[in-house]
Parts: structure tokens; C-alpha cells; sequence
């Protein structure tokens, strides 16, 4: 335990991209800062949609070779951003990607989706009494927008801190930890307005803008605790680890397009809400480093 650096992050998302999508620059900050930052990504994304053409055949319906190649996206986005401790949640390949909420693929054995909770969450239990991370950030109980692979990540995410702080459970997958701060992932209403309006102004190569509702955790302001502020440097990085998955997602300067086409803002401060844990700031402000007020 007294190797481990000491300021320790864990992330835990649903699918390769949404690490750098939704804390690119955070990550970045961190890892260039020295913490540890640990990411464990719950499936391979292997139900994705692929926009480069001459990547096509890579597809569910085709060569299903899209999870495989979607690790390597991953291992390059991590060089962006300097992260060098990224895992799979179980190892590659655990838990499938569940497509979309309603398709056929949430039943299919395997799928991340149709796994009991309980089932997956030993294996993150396992990393967090490993790498002992003081902070946590994941998505809120709607998974930022509804996706059966991001609510699942939070309900894994949140059993398995419950259980790496209980000693009496599985004292084979390590000592216990208790995390001291748990995040959310938020945008503010009032900066997605204001950045969707820059779009609107600026237009892009993107040929139509996607709606503010589409942007996974968008609040209103006063649901804000912390805030991690852009960074010309880190807003590199992140631009740079979001180019890098090319099968999800499309880069035009500021904004940026999902398989959709739809254009939207790249946040290049990004927002946290508080959900467990005390907040380092003084009353009636936000947080501006994750790690405020952490005491071990
Ligand atoms: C950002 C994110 O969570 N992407 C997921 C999502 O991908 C979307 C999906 O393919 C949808 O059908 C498209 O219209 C949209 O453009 C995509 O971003 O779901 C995929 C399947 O579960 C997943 O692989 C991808 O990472
Ligand atoms: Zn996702």
C-alpha cells in the first residue's frame, strides 16, 4: 500500500470513449499532477456503430472485430492522456457491450446489461482494494443519458465501493478501502447552452447540431460542486484522446460528432456533483481539485 502514489483516482465507465468524452482533461490533469489515475472500462464497445467507411467491416453485423479494435483506440486515447493504468472490468472481453436501451442485444448472454450486479461488482471490489483510490467518479443513476451499459457502470461503481469498504466481504480480493469522495459527471444547463449557441453561431462540419438533452448529465448550476478548469494543455490532450477512438467519434476544432452526425460542444472545463464524501471547499463554493480536503 506504501508504494501507491499519493493522490489516487479511479474512473469507471461504460465503454472506450467515454473516459476521454467525459474527463479527458481531468485525467489528464491528474496523470500530469502524478496521481495514480486508474480507468476500468466495463465492455469493449463491441456493439458500437463505426464511422470511418473503410472501417466498416470491423461492425457487430459484419466481421464483429469492432471490440478488439476499440481496445486499441483506448491504449492510443491513454497515450493522449497520459494515463498508463487502464483495465477491463473482469479483463477484456468480460461483459459485452448491451447496445441501445431496447435493442435485441441487452438479452444476450454476456451482455454487461443482463449481468447481476452482484456478478460484476467483485471484480471492481478487487481494483479498489488494489489501488486504493481516495476519489471515484462515475455516471449518475441514468448513466448521463440513459444507456443500459453507462446505468449499469454506476449501479457496478457504486455496489463495489459499498463492498471494498466492508472487511467482512471477500477478505480474499485484498484489505478493505473506503473511498472518500464519490463524483458524478454533470454539465451545468447554462454553459451547455451557452457552448451549443457558440455551435450555432460558428457552425461546423458536422450537418446538424444535436439537442442539449443528447449531452449525458446536463443540470441545473446549483447541482454543481467542482469544477475542473480548462486547461489549454489538457484541452489538447482531451481533443487529441477523443480523435483517438475514430470509430465513435469525429473531431472538428471545438465540437465534435458520435456516429450520429450530430455536432456538439467538446467541454473543456468539466463538472462534478458530490455525492459522497465532504467537500473540500469552503461552504457556498465549488471544489476546484477532486482531491480537496482528502486527509489519507
Ligand atoms: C458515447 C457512447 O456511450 N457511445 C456508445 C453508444 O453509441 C451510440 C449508438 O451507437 C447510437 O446508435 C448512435 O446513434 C450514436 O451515435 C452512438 O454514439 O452505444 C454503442 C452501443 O452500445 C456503444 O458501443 C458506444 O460506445
Ligand atoms: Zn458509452
Amino acid at each position: 500500500m506504501s508504494d501507491l502514489p499519493a493522490r489516487r483516482l479511479l474512473l469507471v465507465h461504460a465503454h472506450p470513449d467515454d473516459e476521454s468524452i467525459n474527463n479527458g482533461a481531468t485525467m489528464a490533469r491528474y496523470a500530469a499532477e502524478g496521481a495514480l489515475v486508474t480507468l476500468v472500462t466495463c465492455t469493449l464497445g463491441e456493439e458500437g456503430e463505426v464511422i470511418p467507411p473503410d472501417l466498416a467491416h470491423l461492425a457487430p453485423d459484419r466481421e464483429d472485430r469492432l471490440g478488439p479494435h476499440r481496445v486499441g483506440e483506448l491504449a492510443a486515447a491513454m497515450t493522449e492522456l497520459g494515463v498508463t493504468d487502464h483495465r477491463f472490468l473482469g479483463g477484456p472481453g468480460r461483459f459485452r457491450d448491451s447496445g441501445m436501451m431496447g435493442a435485441e442485444q441487452n438479452k444476450r448472454p454476456g451482455a454487461f446489461w443482463s449481468t447481476d450486479v452482484d456478478t460484476a461488482a467483485p471484480h471492481l471490489v478487487e481494483v479498489i482494494r488494489e489501488t486504493r483510490p481516495q476519489v471515484l467518479i462515475t455516471y449518475d443513476p441514468d448513466g448521463g443519458y440513459g444507456h443500459p451499459d453507462h446505468i449499469q457502470a454506476h449501479r457496478v461503481a457504486t455496489r463495489a465501493a459499498e463492498l471494498a469498504a466492508d472487511a467482512s466481504y471477500r477478505p480474499d480480493l485484498g484489505p478493505a478501502h473506503t473511498i472518500a469522495k464519490i463524483y458524478w459527471n454533470r454539465v451545468p444547463r447554462p454553459v451547455a447552452e451557452a457552448a451549443f449557441a457558440r455551435l450555432h453561431a460558428e457552425g461546423s462540419a458536422f450537418p446538424a447540431v444535436a439537442a442539449i438533452d443528447d449531452v449525458p448529465g446536463v443540470v441545473d448550476e446549483d447541482r454543481i460542486t467542482a469544477e475542473i478548469a480548462a486547461d489549454p494543455a489538457y484541452t489538447a490532450r482531451k481533443t487529441a484522446a477523443m480523435a483517438a477512438h475514430a470509430t465513435q467519434v469525429a473531431v472538428d476544432g471545438p465540437f465534435f460528432a458520435l456516429s450520429n452526425d450530430l455536432g456538439q460542444p467538446i467541454f473543456t472545463t468539466e463538472y462534478y456533483e458530490l455525492v459522497h464524501g465532504t467537500s473540500g471547499a469552503p461552504e457556498g463554493e465549488r471544489e476546484t481539485d477532486l482531491f480537496a480536503g482528502v486527509t489519507e
